[in-house]
């Protein structure tokens, strides 16, 4: 038994990761999956689609790779948060597509919680905020909207869970359903502190708690599959952010991670203090071992990588994500166009889920290339938001310098840009499969095959540091200009 399999079951794409008894990856499948969109704002996946993909993925990287059930120590499952399942518990099969993350379509409930001051005694349990982000609110208009699921939900018919947990239930054949400490904390109706779900909060959105999964450390038995050919104990499980800071090897409080997808998800390890935010950040759990929850610090910004896929597929200004930065490089210096990515509203610091997008500072020699650079320069101004929140929060500990990974890190341009707008170093390692790493780790380490924390982090390699290479004067002019631009789009 030589190797893990990690599962990144991510937003856009379901991936099987293999790696060896050295930790290095040794094959990898992938495929995506279809988004549905079936109203504006509303954003689906097919639980079941996400199980086949799923299913593909593992079975083609054992194939590829030679190897067999038997060569398998472990599997570590990693995920796209807050995305809710709801299924039969008989059947297996959901009730519904899954509601995403990205799903805006209970922001009218989230309001009318918020006028009824719910959100302080919320946000006191579980970190978060009252946003249409998190599962919560999710569940509740599943069990409100599909004819008949209050009524199968009150005779304990029906399962819910994020997207880990439905892969469990699935990969184990109905045995087992739980989640682990980071996912559940993403749900709105987990108290951090206790360690336990809210029934306050459970009662106030009308979810029986007979359909929560059972909360587990991140590294720990979660049941076994027999699906591949032979048994395989599934034995680390993590939010793909929290993973991804295991894998950054972010272990000690001050650390800090920033992941640049679809989304950008910074987190500030706070240590064994969940630290609560006076700047609109959330408090979560980094991870949990032998019981012991680390907290985090994080913000989440929904338009990262998005908004150069929106440069390529919507605006037609580059064939390729990768053209983004040489295309930003050609930018007129004297021009100073700036973007505001509010597509689906604005997450961190801001929780404006009502604003959309604005653009500033045209002039007639705006072209492509000033387009390019300012939707660059955009996921660099979130970026500094979320810092100068994390530092104002937790002012003494936190690291100056910022880890980055995900498929936008690749960016030369935006990397540098970022630097030059914290004013601070921001590392690239190169192992850039974080968040399958993340998940390996655990699933290793708790099958006794891969090494404790300080010896892992350890193997963290820096490929590139970028540099600050502005002054503290034409940083801090530029993101004035950032704050008031996003107050006008806010305000329109
Ligand atoms: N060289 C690049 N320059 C700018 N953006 C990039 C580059 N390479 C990838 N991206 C962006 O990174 C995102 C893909 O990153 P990935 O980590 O695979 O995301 P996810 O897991 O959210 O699907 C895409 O949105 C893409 O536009
Ligand atoms: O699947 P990703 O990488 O876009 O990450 C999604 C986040 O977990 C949402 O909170």
């Amino acid at each position: 038994m030589t190797h893990i399999l990690a599962i990144d079951q991510g937003t856009t794409s379901t991936r099987a990761i293999l790696f060896d008894a050295r930790m290095r990856p040794a094959g990898i499948a992938q495929r995506e999956f279809t988004q549905h969109f079936p109203q504006a704002g509303w954003v689906e996946h097919d639980a079941e689609e996400i199980w086949q993909t799923t299913l593909t993925v593992c079975r083609e990287v054992l194939a590829s790779a030679g190897l067999s059930a038997g060569d398998i120590a472990g599997i570590g499952i990693t995920n796209q948060r807050e995305t809710t399942v709801i299924w039969d518990r008989e059947s297996g099969q959901p009730l519904h597509r899954a509601i995403v993350w990205q799903d805006r379509r209970t922001a009218s409930l989230c309001a009318d919680l918020k006028a009824a001051g719910h959100e302080a005694g919320i946000t006191a349990q579980t970190g978060l905020l009252l946003d249409p982000y998190f599962s919560g609110t999710k569940v509740k208009w599943l069990l409100d909207q599909v004819e008949g699921a209050r009524a199968r939900a009150a005779k304990g018919q029906l399962l819910f869970g994020t997207i880990d947990s439905f892969l469990i239930w699935r990969l184990t054949g109905g045995q087992i359903h739980a989640t682990d400490a980071t996912n559940a904390a993403r749900t709105l109706l987990f108290d951090i502190h206790k360690g336990t779900w809210s029934r306050e909060i459970c009662d106030l959105l009308d979810i029986p708690m007979a359909m929560l999964p059972e909360v587990r450390d991140c590294a720990a038995p979660f049941g076994e599959t027999t699906l591949f050919g032979g048994a395989i104990p599934i034995l680390g499980v993590a939010g793909d952010q929290q993973a991804a800071t295991l894998g950054q090897a972010c272990f000690a409080p001050g650390m800090m991670k920033a992941t640049y997808g679809t989304g950008c998800f910074a987190l500030l390890n706070t240590g064994d203090q969940p630290v609560t935010s006076q700047n609109r950040l959330l408090t979560t759990i980094a991870y949990q071992l032998d019981g012991r929850p680390t907290y985090a610090l994080e913000g989440s910004i929904f338009i990262a990588g998005a908004v150069v896929q929106w440069l390529r597929d919507a605006m037609g200004l580059i064939d390729s994500a990768a053209r983004s930065g040489e295309l930003a490089e050609q930018a007129d210096p004297a021009q100073d166009v700036l973007i505001v990515p509010a597509f689906t509203g604005l997450g961190a610091p801001y929780w404006e889920p009502d604003c959309r997008g604005a653009i500033f500072g045209l002039t007639r020699a705006t072209g492509p290339a000033e387009f390019s650079r300012a939707a660059l320069e955009s996921v660099a101004f979130q970026t500094r938001d979320l810092w100068q929140a994390m530092r104002a929060d937790w002012s003494a500990e936190a690291d100056t310098v910022l880890r980055v990974d995900g498929g936008m890190s690749a960016s030369d341009w935006t990397m540098q840009s970022l630097s030059d707008l914290l004013g601070a170093p921001v590392d690239r390692p190169v192992m850039q499969e974080t968040t399958a790493l993340g998940a390996a780790w655990l699933a290793g380490m708790q099958a006794g095959v891969y090494p404790g924390a300080a010896e892992f982090a350890a193997t963290w390699a820096l490929d590139r540091r970028f540099d600050p290479g502005s002054d503290d004067a034409t940083r801090d002019r530029r993101y004035a200009r950032w704050k008031r631009a996003v107050a006008a789009a806010i305000g329109v």
